[in-house]
């Protein structure tokens, strides 16, 4: 059955592009199509775009900025509260559109339509908070003041596996800013992006202000790179397609915020409440079925509960449920697509062949529909260490000493996020202010949330999203000097 049958509002699914307010096919009337990946089945197909479309919305996207920019903040924030009211009166059509394209299980999708509409009313309220400041001058008659401005026209390039939250986390600092902004979802997840363009244009955000292009991407990529309009590029996405826009923004010295990928550890040590990290583990590896930044990637067990912990989390593992997202019940849905299986397999076979044993799981069920699986005995020189999984497998790690664990921590060029369990205070600061990691889950199995910075040192990014400090990276400081100095 087609996605719009399914809605309660059918007309918010749509298959063109959102540029300056119109609809719009390809220029070349070329499309690609989208599946789901539950069942393979094609649900839809976007415009196939290349850099003539990206640029004609990137100068749509600059003729708003001058209007937009003049808005008052109180002006931008109404309409970004109407556009948030919406998103949630339609929350079951937008989560069902995810479902539909992403594959995560409804009640996720539901989940994440809430989390992602929480930026857009938290940036509302922000919008309203860009103070300046003045500054005490070398001389009497002397004054010095710092206004915040926007930035100009922002350049976003999301991924697929949080296709409204990835973006709204951009999209409405960078409006409450009074920056427009030029979108390019993922492929794989167009429609998610699209039904929120809907949802702008019913809530009178101005035509241009917020455009989406969907198609080739590098294409788009780099014409968003190498505009000199665009006076910054947000992206989230793997860490290899972050390095290579970041190079490209170079030569106009765009301003760039990096959300990359990760490779979080999960210490679990001796005095951990078992239960409570059990628990904690389940929240961070299996969400989205492992395919989430911030999940668990190496979980690390201190000798005295190494046994118990395994035991615990495989009778918990084993509950999960794998299925169609929109089936009741289900938990765990499909992977993306067929390189995500082959990448999971490929880490899995390497650690059993390396000596890992497979206590729940281990293998494909069908299609793409991997099983929640638990490995014993990971060791650090597996690839399973090395890299990011990004799909429902936990190895269990051992180690001796809260040093050891920090440095097996440590020892990877990522730094997004990180988890440690222990019901010792003393320690739970000393760790996690040893780990080389821009967030820490203390006795906690999730750092998301509107109201924190998130966001990775190392190779996982660079500038931070959400909170007040999220507005601050969509915002030039520009400084007044006012008499003698
Ligand atoms: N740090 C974070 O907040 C965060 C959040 C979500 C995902 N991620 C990371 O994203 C990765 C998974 O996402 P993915 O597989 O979609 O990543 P990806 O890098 O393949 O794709 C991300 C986006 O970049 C686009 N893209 C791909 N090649 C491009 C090119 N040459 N030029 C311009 N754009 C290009 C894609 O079309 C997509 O829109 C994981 O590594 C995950 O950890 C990080
Ligand atoms: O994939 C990583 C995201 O940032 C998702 S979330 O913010 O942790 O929900």
């Amino acid at each position: 059955m087609s996605i719009a049958k399914q809605l309660k509002d059918p007309s918010l699914f749509a298959e063109l592009c959102y540029i300056d307010g119109k609809w719009v096919g390809a220029n070349s009337a070329a499309i690609i199509p989208v599946d789901n990946p539950a069942t393979g089945e094609i649900i839809g197909s976007v415009p196939k775009c290349g850099a003539e479309e990206t640029e004609a919305a990137i100068a749509a996207a600059d003729m708003a900025f001058k209007s937009w920019r003049r808005k008052t903040a109180g002006e931008r924030a109404a309409l970004l509260e109407r556009w948030f009211d919406l998103m949630i009166a339609n929350g079951d059509d937008l989560a069902r559109i995810m479902t539909l394209e992403q594959g995560k299980p409804l009640a996720e999708a539901r989940g994440e339509i809430v989390y992602g509409a929480s930026f857009v009313k938290w940036f509302a309220e922000e919008a309203r908070r860009i103070y300046g400041e003045t500054i005490p001058a070398a001389s009497a008659d002397g004054r010095i003041i710092v206004q915040k401005h926007p930035i100009g026209v922002v350049g976003a390039i999301t991924p697929w596996n949080f296709p409204n939250a990835m973006i709204t986390r951009k999209a409405a600092p960078a409006l409450a800013a009074g920056c427009t902004i030029v979108i390019k979802p993922a492929e794989f997840t167009p429609f998610s992006a699209l039904a929120l363009g809907i949802l702008a244009e019913r809530a009178g955000i101005p035509n241009g202000v917020i455009n989406i292009v969907t198609g080739q991407a590098a294409e788009i990529g780099r014409a968003l790179t190498s505009s000199p309009v665009v006076r910054k590029l947000t992206f989230t996405g793997s860490t290899r397609v972050g390095k290579m826009l970041m190079e490209q923004c170079a030569a106009t010295v765009k301003r760039v915020g990096l959300e990359l990928g990760g490779n979080a550890p999960f210490l679990i040590f001796d005095d951990a409440d078992l239960d409570a990290a059990v628990t904690g583990v389940m929240t961070s590896k299996f969400r989205n079925g492992g395919q989430t930044c911030v999940c668990a990637n190496r979980i690390l067990v201190q000798d005295g509960v190494y046994d118990a912990f395994a035991e615990k989390l495989a009778a918990a593992t084993s509950k999960l449920i794998v299925g169609d997202g929109l089936s009741e019940g289900t938990t765990v849905g499909p992977m993306i697509n067929q390189a995500a299986i082959a990448k999971i397999q490929e880490h899995v076979d390497d650690a059993t062949s390396n000596g890992a044993a497979v206590v729940v799981g281990g293998g494909l069920r069908s299609g793409l529909f991997y099983e929640p699986t638990i490995l014993r005995d990971a060791t650090v020189d597996m690839k399973i260490a090395k890299e990011e999984t990004f799909g429902p497998v936990a190895p269990l790690f051992r180690f001796s000493t809260e040093e050891q664990a920090v440095a097996m921590s440590n020892d990877t060029p990522f730094g997004l996020a990180s988890y440690l369990y222990t019901q010792n205070i003393s320690r739970a600061f000393r760790v996690a202010e040893a780990l080389e990691f821009g967030m820490v889950g203390i006795n906690a199995g999730s750092v998301s949330t509107t109201a924190a910075p998130f966001g990775g040192i190392k190779e996982s990014g660079l500038g931070r999203e959400g909170s007040h400090h999220g507005l601050e990276e969509f915002l030039e400081l520009k400084t007044l000097h006012l008499g003698g100095i």
